[in-house]
């Protein structure tokens, strides 16, 4: 075995010597504020030094059920941590929010293939906190805040998920007793997906078509308790189980649930938004989506976890190409170069930088409208609900594709050894594929977006008033659709972006508008659904360059000038990158020469340059430690060979020299072609 040496390797040192600005300074932006880059670090290190979390253990090699029972045992060391950190704290829901928000770096240390108890303060009892009156809540909210229950939210079923109206699942009210009975009255019926729900949880919000005097009133949530407390069997009439193995996610859980008769207190369904009275008369809510709630609350969430994964990514693939040497770029260079000297290498790694923060801008903002969207809901108005709903629909698709895309490029930067399950490639890949299908199928989210825009652009046409992040709508009909002048300043670029998104938009409007001649208006949107897909994408791509700006425009008031250079180029990067990926739908509305285009690669070029010595302080700015980076390409030392080696060194073939295979098969093989 070679001598293992683990000083800083001496390429990635010199990188760092050359960085210009304070990566303190972007850590505290990062994080918002040093205060905040303090209590992160604390509350990792609290968690992560945790020797009996077993960190070192690589889980990958474990059996399906082994790796549950793993994850199971961190999580209940975790989460009474943090239970007992909640109350150290000062025991409010803001110190709850801080510990989660904090925890979601953490716990890709700890749960690398999905945390066996997410669902229950993730969907559980946010969905308790929105739809509970204050009977319900006082009853619930502390049991699900102590753990002293664990549930899970239980919507998809076999044969529908998207379509959620079609929902199969009845809770049926019966007066006498004032319980409903649920049941799953077909194979399809049952509830087939939620995580957490296999063998973890005791109870689960149950979304189910209520009916009452013979009616059905459509989707309601029920709490339902699954397994008994003391010896966790499922209760009468209840079956329950996992799944089975997936592409990943394999320590979440995933269940089945289905329902023979099931009796549940009248005081069991969510009364906050929908009320049955006790003889069972229905009371419409005053918005009919309030229900969905939690849905858009996880979307909001998710962008966020874009951040955490496509900044562990880029950390990896940056530190790994400035200690990877390979191919000289002139054929008598005697010392090769570093892989990143390698422009297209460059073209790999650093927009993946620069969209990490230009995702995080938008997470924060996108949170904070969250925030005061859900406040007027809670007073009655509901007004900007769908403009949200529309936003984190684009939103959740397009960042979630992105995190999936963009970590294939940079496991793809990291060459051979990007392949290796040390490399921490598989499983950002696995978790930011599943989050494409879940909390909603991307195609679906975005064709809720486009129904929202060409909505907006009718209105738009008619003079009617708009919200504002659809604006612009308003500048392409006052132009009549006229070409927009192209101009290559940066607020000239999300001009130039916005134009093309208006015009996809009035194209998708005129096509529906043709077909509907034909076609109900259902049938012409579904033929043009190609169309309004792209007009989802170009929205999005508008409002996070849109913010982008509006955030960087203001961040760049209150750094040094060293920082301040490090942000004007990430947006530059962001936005010339964006422009030239859309190139032909810019060229379709917008007046651009061939001259412009090759200014703008020119540009791309140029910021590529910069970015050249800025990035490693940028993903070390990032602040993610080893223990989450979780990568043998990409820990802070960069001694990358020494890390593959030992990882290899724990495989369980290489614990003996010949394996009990080649006594049993190999040697007879061998031995009968002699
Ligand atoms: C104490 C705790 C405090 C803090 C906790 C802190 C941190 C927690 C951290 C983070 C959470 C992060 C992670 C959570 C953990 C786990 C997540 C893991 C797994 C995910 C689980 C799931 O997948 S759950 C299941 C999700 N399922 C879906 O998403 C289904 C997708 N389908 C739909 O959403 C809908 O059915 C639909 C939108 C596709 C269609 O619905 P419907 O048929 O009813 O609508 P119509 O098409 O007829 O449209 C009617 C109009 O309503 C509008 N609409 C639809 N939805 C909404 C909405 N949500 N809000 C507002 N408006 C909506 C629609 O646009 C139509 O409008 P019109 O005006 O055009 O008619
Ligand atoms: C890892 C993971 C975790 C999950 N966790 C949970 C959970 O905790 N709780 C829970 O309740 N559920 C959970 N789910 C289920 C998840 O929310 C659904 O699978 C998801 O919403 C997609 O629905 P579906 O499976 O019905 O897909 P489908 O709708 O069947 O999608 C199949 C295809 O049909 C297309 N399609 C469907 N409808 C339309 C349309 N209107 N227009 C155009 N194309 C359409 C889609 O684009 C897709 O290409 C989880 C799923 C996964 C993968």
């Amino acid at each position: 075995m070679p001598a293992i040496s683990k000083t800083i390797n001496k390429d990635l040192k010199e990188e760092r010597d050359k960085v210009k600005f304070n990566i303190e300074e972007f850590t505290n932006w990062f994080y918002g504020g040093s205060e905040k880059v303090l209590e992160k670090r604390k509350i990792e290190n609290y968690f992560l030094s945790d020797k009996s979390l077993n960190l070192e253990t690589d889980t990958s090699y474990l059996s399906y059920k082994e790796k549950y029972e793993e994850a199971i045992r961190r999580s209940c060391i975790v989460y009474p941590k943090m239970l007992k950190l909640h109350q150290e704290l000062g025991g409010t829901e803001e110190d709850f929010r801080k510990i989660m928000d904090n925890l979601r770096y953490t716990m890709s240390a700890i749960q690398k293939e999905g945390n066996p108890f997410m669902l229950h303060f993730g969907m559980f009892t946010v969905t308790i906190m929105n739809l509970a009156n204050d009977e319900q809540l006082s009853e619930w909210l502390p049991k699900c805040v102590n753990c002293e229950i664990l549930g899970t939210y239980a919507q998809t079923e076999l044969g529908h998920g998207t379509f959620i109206k079609k929902l199969e699942t009845t809770a049926t009210y019966d007066p006498k007793t004032k319980e409903f009975v649920l049941n799953t009255p077909t194979l399809t019926a049952y509830k087939w997906w939620p995580g957490n729900l296999g063998h973890t949880v005791n109870h689960a919000i149950v979304m189910a078509q209520l009916y009452t005097k013979g009616e059905c009133c459509g989707i309601q949530p029920f709490i339902v308790q699954i397994r008994d407390l003391e010896t966790h069997k499922p209760m009468p009439g209840i079956t329950v189980g996992d799944i089975g193995n997936k592409v990943g996610f394999q320590t979440v859980n995933n269940g089945f649930l289905a329902f023979n008769n099931v009796r549940i207190p009248y005081k069991n369904m969510l009364m906050k938004s929908s009320k049955l009275s006790e003889d069972g008369t229905f009371i419409k809510p005053k918005n009919a989506k309030q229900n969905y709630g939690t849905m858009v609350f996880v979307r909001v969430y998710m962008i966020m976890d874009v951040v955490v994964n496509m900044s562990r990514a880029a950390t990896i693939a940056t530190r790994y190409s400035m200690v990877r040497r390979q191919s000289p770029i002139n054929p008598n260079d005697e010392v090769e170069p570093k892989i990143i000297e390698h422009m297209t290498q460059q073209y790999k790694i650093f927009p993946a930088i620069a969209k990490v923060i230009i995702y995080k801008c938008m997470a924060d903002n996108l949170r904070n409208l969250y925030q005061q969207i859900t406040l007027e809901g809670t007073k009655g108005s509901f007004e900007r609900a769908p403009e949200l709903h529309a936003l984190s629909c684009c939103l959740k698709a397009v960042c979630t594709n992105d995190a999936a895309k963009t970590t294939e490029i940079l496991r793809l930067a990291c060459g051979g050894h990007g392949f290796l399950n040390s490399s921490g490639f598989a499983d950002n890949y696995k978790n930011a594929t599943a989050a494409q299908t879940y909390e909603g199928e991307n195609t679906v989210m975005l064709l809720q977006t486009a129904r929202f825009l060409i909505k907006s652009f009718t209105k738009a046409k008619n003079g009617e008033k708009l919200t504002e992040g659809v604006f612009y709508l308003n500048d392409f009909v006052k132009r009549n659709g006229k070409r927009e002048p192209f101009d290559d300043s940066i607020r000239g670029i999300l001009r130039a972006i916005q134009a093309a998104a208006a015009g996809k938009i009035s194209s998708a409007w005129k096509h529906i508008e043709e077909k509907k001649k034909f076609l109900t208006v259902e049938e012409a949107t579904n033929q043009t659904g190609i169309e309004l897909i792209r007009c989802a994408e170009l929205h999005c791509y508008v409002c996070l360059l849109q913010t982008g700006i509006e955030e960087i425009e203001q961040i760049i008031k209150n750094v040094s000038p060293a920082l301040r250079e490090v942000f004007k180029n990430v947006l530059e990067l962001y936005a010339i990158d964006n422009v030239l990926n859309m190139i032909g739908d810019i060229l379709q509305h917008v007046d651009m020469t061939n001259a412009d285009i090759d200014k703008l690669q020119k540009r791309l070029e140029a910021v590529l340059t910069f970015f050249r010595s800025s990035a490693i302080g940028i993903v070390d700015g990032f602040d993610l430690s080893d223990a989450v980076v979780s990568s043998t390409l990409g820990t802070y030392d960069g001694n990358v060979y020494e890390n593959i080696f030992e990882a290899a060194m724990k495989s369980p073939l290489n614990q003996e020299d010949v394996n009990k295979s080649f006594h049993l098969y190999l040697k007879p093989f061998l031995k009968s072609n002699l």
